[in-house]
């Protein structure tokens, strides 16, 4: 069985090649070196040539404030590869399974968002990344969309890695704590779209569609921040005092949504997924980065 993963240095697609996965599924692992994304047109003849049973595409245009400023390349990258890949994948008769965010949400509800919320993206990135959704669903009936939201893992770049690093030369830290979402390990997110491409590849009849999925907990930037430092202080990392501000004085090129917690009832009942408190995972994630547990995977090219 051979399963197609892009992405694969960053920090979900990572993951998905040190799975743990059954002995007879061969990852191939492809990386910008193999398949530009920004290349569209390459996709098509990649995965007609490829003989895989299940795309799984995890690769995406992150830089949110960056995009702002080079939304055709987030474009093509973010829709346009899905596209392409929807394209393939139908044309295959293989199943496609897409991860996208909690940015395509403009966070103007009270409450999590499920997956029958209206979408309204607030910047460019949660805009590519919706018009990739929206060429999955129509591309290919046979497809996952994964939203998940803030992740982190010790392999990559995110929030977690930033404060540390910014810690360690800073004693005063500011983070808005007026946005609130569920932050999310790569490791969880990896385990989940393995059980869903697996069960995919397995059963034609097996539930498709857009699913939401986060680590448990809604918690906000400032108050990810003071977790992250309070667990790190036994790690003997540098703590420095976090203060909690508003978004208007955190200036930033993109918008974010003011909540984008997302819920996960339905990928709890449709695929018996149970999401457990980030926390925990960040607990795992931080004992890594202090025992340097960041090799890379071997994988298979
Ligand atoms: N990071 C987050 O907080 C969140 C992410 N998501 C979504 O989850 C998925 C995984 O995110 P995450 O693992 O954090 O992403 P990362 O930013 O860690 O990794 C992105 C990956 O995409 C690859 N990539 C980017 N541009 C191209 C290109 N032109 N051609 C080929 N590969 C390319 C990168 O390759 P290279 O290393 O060569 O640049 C890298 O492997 C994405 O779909 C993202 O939108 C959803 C919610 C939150
Ligand atoms: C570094 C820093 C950030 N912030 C704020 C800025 C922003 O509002 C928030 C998070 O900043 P970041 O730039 O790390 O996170 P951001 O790039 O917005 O993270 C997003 O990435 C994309 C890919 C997603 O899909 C989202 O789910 C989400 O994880 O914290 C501070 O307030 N103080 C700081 O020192
Ligand atoms: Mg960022």
């Amino acid at each position: 069985m051979r399963i197609l993963v892009t992405g694969v240095t960053g920090q979900v697609g990572h993951e998905l090649s040190r799975y743990d996965w059954p002995e007879e599924v061969e990852i191939v692992a492809a990386s910008r070196h193999d398949l530009d994304l920004a290349d569209p047109g390459a996709i098509e003849s990649y995965i007609a040539a490829g003989r895989f049973d299940a795309v799984i595409n995890p690769a995406a245009y992150t830089a949110v404030d960056r995009a702002e400023a080079d939304p055709v390349t987030a474009w093509k990258v973010n829709a346009l590869a899905p596209a392409a890949m929807a394209a393939a994948t139908h044309k295959a008769g293989i199943p496609l399974i897409c991860v996208s965010t909690d940015y395509v949400f403009d966070g103007t509800k009270a409450d999590a968002y499920d997956e029958e919320d209206p979408i309204s993206p607030v910047g460019v990135y949660g805009a590519s990344k919706a018009a990739g959704e929206l060429a999955v669903r129509t591309g290919n009936p046979r497809h996952v969309i994964l939203r998940t939201s803030w992740v982190f893992s010790s392999h990559g770049a995110n929030f977690v890695k930033t404060m540390l690093r910014l810690a360690a030369d800073r004693p005063h830290l500011r983070v808005v704590d007026d946005q609130r979402g569920c932050p999310t390990s790569a490791r969880d997110i990896a385990a989940v779209l393995a059980k869903i491409t697996l069960r995919l590849i397995a059963d034609a009849q097996a539930p498709t569609g857009t699913y939401h999925f986060s680590n448990a907990e809604p918690t906000t930037w400032c108050g990810f921040a003071k977790e992250i430092f309070r667990q790190a202080e036994s790690f003997g990392y540098r703590v420095p005092d976090v203060e909690a501000i508003a978004t208007t004085e955190y200036p930033t090129p993109a918008r974010r949504p003011a909540n984008s917690v997302l819920d996960p009832t339905k990928i709890e009942r449709d695929f018996a997924v149970v999401p457990r408190p980030w926390r925990k995972a960040l607990a795992e994630v931080l004992s890594d980065l202090a025992h340097g547990a960041t090799e890379e995977p071997e994988v298979t090219r």
